[in-house]
């Protein structure tokens, strides 16, 4: 398995960092944006990646995986093969015919559930996934995610029941990627001023 510093340059070389003036979601912008999904295309790079979430997995009890769609979703299915451990999914929408199911795979009322998710900003995507899987009766207390952006996101979900462990934090990352020559200081500099300044607060503040 690639080491974290090694992983981290392999996910820049791969496209997966990207720099500029970018928008992230409806009125954010962000100096990185980090994009997980450009990883369907790297086979080894999934695998790495998945490893690492892995890791984290293993120190925590759980009976079933679910990827937060849809960035998340190929990594939890590569965990759950590799762990042998039963995934279930949750689609952006009820389905409107047949099973009408907001929920698909097989799971049990008070299953331990771990929620696997990409990047974690306000908090506000994993958050809705916990939401919809406590209401069909699953226990949530966990998440491993590949990037905590350190912008508030992880305290968000810990004041809502939920602990966060990542593979990276956004100033690891970044550090990495300075030392590594991919990026400068003036990058480095853009960035961390950019984490002090878009910090997200409580539920009622997730946007
Ligand atoms: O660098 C980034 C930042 C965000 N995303 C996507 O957005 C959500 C996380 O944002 P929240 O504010 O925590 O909801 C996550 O699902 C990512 O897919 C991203 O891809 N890259």
């Amino acid at each position: 398995m690639a080491d974290l510093e090694e992983l981290a340059v392999q996910l820049f070389d791969a496209g997966a960092v990207r720099l500029g003036d970018i928008e992230a979601k409806v009125g954010r912008r962000t100096p990185i944006y980090f994009d997980l999904r450009v990883i369907v295309s790297h086979p080894r790079i999934m695998m790495a990646v998945a490893r690492h979430l892995e890791k984290l997995a293993k120190e925590i009890n759980h009976d079933v995986l679910c990827g937060v769609p849809y960035a998340a979703l190929p990594l939890a299915a590569v965990m759950s093969v590799n762990t042998d451990t039963p995934m279930i999914m949750k689609r952006k929408e009820t389905k409107l015919y047949a099973t009408k199911r907001l929920l698909e795979g097989i799971y049990y009322k008070n299953q331990k559930c771990l929620v696997v998710e990409d990047v974690v900003t306000s908090g506000g995507s994993l958050l809705e996934t916990v939401e919809t899987l406590r209401r069909e009766g699953l226990v949530v207390s966990h998440a491993v995610v590949v990037l905590d952006r350190e912008q508030g996101g992880a305290s968000v979900l810990e004041a809502n029941g939920v602990i966060v462990k990542s593979v990276f934090s956004l100033s690891c990352l970044v550090n990495t990627l300075y030392k590594a020559g991919r990026i400068n200081d003036e990058t480095v500099g853009m960035i961390v001023d950019h984490i002090k300044e878009c910090q997200f607060g409580m539920k009622d503040n997730l946007d």
